[in-house]
């Protein structure tokens, strides 16, 4: 319970206090006073919400400077697999990418500061993913990393060639493809 260290700085997992009783249980999804303890103070101000089938695979995304997003993910259904790659230049692990099984029943959450890219594959039949975001969405700043980009050999966990994918998506270059300056 509380705040795990995933060896990424700044990388977090949150697992929430889970309250059950005869009815069923309760836990706070998010409580800035409990973040706010843990020394990390982070102003969300948009939450996203997306359903997919099984399959489904969305991103990598980052959205650049002056848009760029912290996320705390969360699975209200289903399961995923979530996806992260630090993007940080200055970072001791740039270029690493990271996965964890979010789901509804481990009530995990994953915190992903600005400057990695974020992307899920669906474990389940459908899945219902929320994240919070401490910066409005802007079209005109988004950027992402290819799925398969073999420099990341990210395990999505599903049969690729089954793979859901938007054509968006479909076009995204290799993170070494990628020329931008990135400011985070
Ligand atoms: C992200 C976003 C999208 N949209 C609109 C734009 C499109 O008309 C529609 C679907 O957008 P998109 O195909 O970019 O959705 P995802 O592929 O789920 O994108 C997300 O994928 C990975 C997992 C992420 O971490 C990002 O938050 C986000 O990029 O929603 C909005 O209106 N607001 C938003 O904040």
């Amino acid at each position: 319970m509380g705040f795990q260290q995933t060896g990424i700085p700044g990388l977090l997992i949150y697992e929430p206090k889970v309250l059950g009783d005869h009815r069923g249980y309760f836990f706070e999804s998010y409580n800035a006073n409990t973040f706010l303890e843990a020394g990390i103070d982070y102003k969300f101000v948009q939450d996203n919400q997306a359903r997919s089938s099984y399959g489904v695979l969305r991103g990598l995304h980052y959205q650049l400077e002056p848009h760029a997003q912290t996320k705390l993910i969360r699975v209200l259904e289903g399961r995923i697999l979530d996806a992260v790659v630090d993007m940080r230049k200055d970072s001791p692990t740039y270029g690493q990418s990271y996965t964890i099984e979010l789901s509804a029943d481990n009530k995990l959450q994953l915190l992903v500061p600005k400057g990695f890219a974020h992307g899920y594959a669906v474990l389940s039949e459908t899945a219902e993913v929320m994240y919070k975001c401490d910066d409005f969405y802007n079209k005109s700043c988004e950027g992402g990393i290819i799925y398969n980009d073999p420099a990341l050999g990210i395990d999505w966990g599903i049969d690729l060639k089954d793979a859901i994918i938007s054509e968006k998506d479909l076009q995204l270059p290799k993170l070494a493809d990628i020329t931008h300056n990135f400011v985070f």
